[in-house]
């Protein structure tokens, strides 16, 4: 059975945030949501699942094994992260399927899945999204421009009454899902997109891409 073996084995009973994103590039804004997750949803550790892409984005991403050294670089010296190829090594790529996987290959173990405000909104688009909130707690964060597409979303409007206020955010862990909570964390202005565009991160279709500067 494939698991996590990201930063040392994962143990009943821990509270982990899962951060899945395409990481093409990882960036400091991915950093500063993670350590605001550990800390507004109490959470033992946070694991980045650097995905094989993002099945709702058209644009392949860069190689794997590239995004997957620059996240790992980027979280040398964050004990308390690590990054992961687990949906690589499991073959899952929509969210729900990977964390099934998860679910039955870590028993006992208090998953949080955390996602920035952008991806709230087009939530209800995700493969049988609704499955994601009856097996797993949401941790939302705020990202600039994204507040009012985020509470007016599919998701937030037909799950109201799961949503934990953002000062019961402590409790989400260990709620019974379904159950999600939005926190308004001091937000950072920067996306891959922004670093792609200022050609600080090689372009997946770029015959001869440099290495990457992260
Ligand atoms: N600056 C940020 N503030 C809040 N959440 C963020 C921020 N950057 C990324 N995230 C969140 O991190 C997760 C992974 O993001 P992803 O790897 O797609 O980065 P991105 O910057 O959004 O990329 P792109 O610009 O290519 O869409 C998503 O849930 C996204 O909402
Ligand atoms: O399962 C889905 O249908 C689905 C649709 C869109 C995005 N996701 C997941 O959402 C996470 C964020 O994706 P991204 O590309 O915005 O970083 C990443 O783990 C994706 O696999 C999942």
């Amino acid at each position: 059975m494939t698991r996590i073996e990201a930063g040392g084995s994962l143990r009943p009973g821990q509270t982990i945030g899962l951060l899945g994103g395409s990481f093409d590039p990882p960036h400091a804004g991915h950093v500063h949501i993670s350590r605001h997750a550990l800390i507004r949803f109490g959470l033992d550790r946070v694991i980045w699942l650097v995905s094989p892409g993002n099945p709702l984005k058209p644009r392949p991403p860069a190689p794997l094994a590239r995004r997957l050294e620059a996240a790992r670089a980027l979280l040398a010296g964050h004990p308390r992260m690590a990054a992961s190829d687990f949906e690589a090594r499991s073959g899952t790529l929509y969210t729900a399927e990977t964390l099934e996987a998860l679910h039955r290959a870590h028993p006992g173990v208090r998953f949080v899945w955390l996602m920035g405000a952008d991806n709230l909104a087009q939530f209800h688009r995700w493969e049988r999204w609704r499955d994601i909130l009856a097996t797993t707690p949401i941790g939302v964060l705020a990202r600039p421009g994204q507040r009012i597409a985020a509470r007016a979303s599919v998701a937030s409007r037909v799950f109201r009454a799961a949503r934990l206020s953002g000062r019961a955010s402590r409790l989400l862990p260990l709620a019974a899902p379904p159950a999600w909570c939005y926190v308004n964390v001091p937000m950072r202005d920067i996306s891959s997109t922004a670093l792609r565009d200022a050609g600080q991160w090689p372009r997946a279709d770029a015959p001869d891409a440099p290495a990457a500067k992260t």
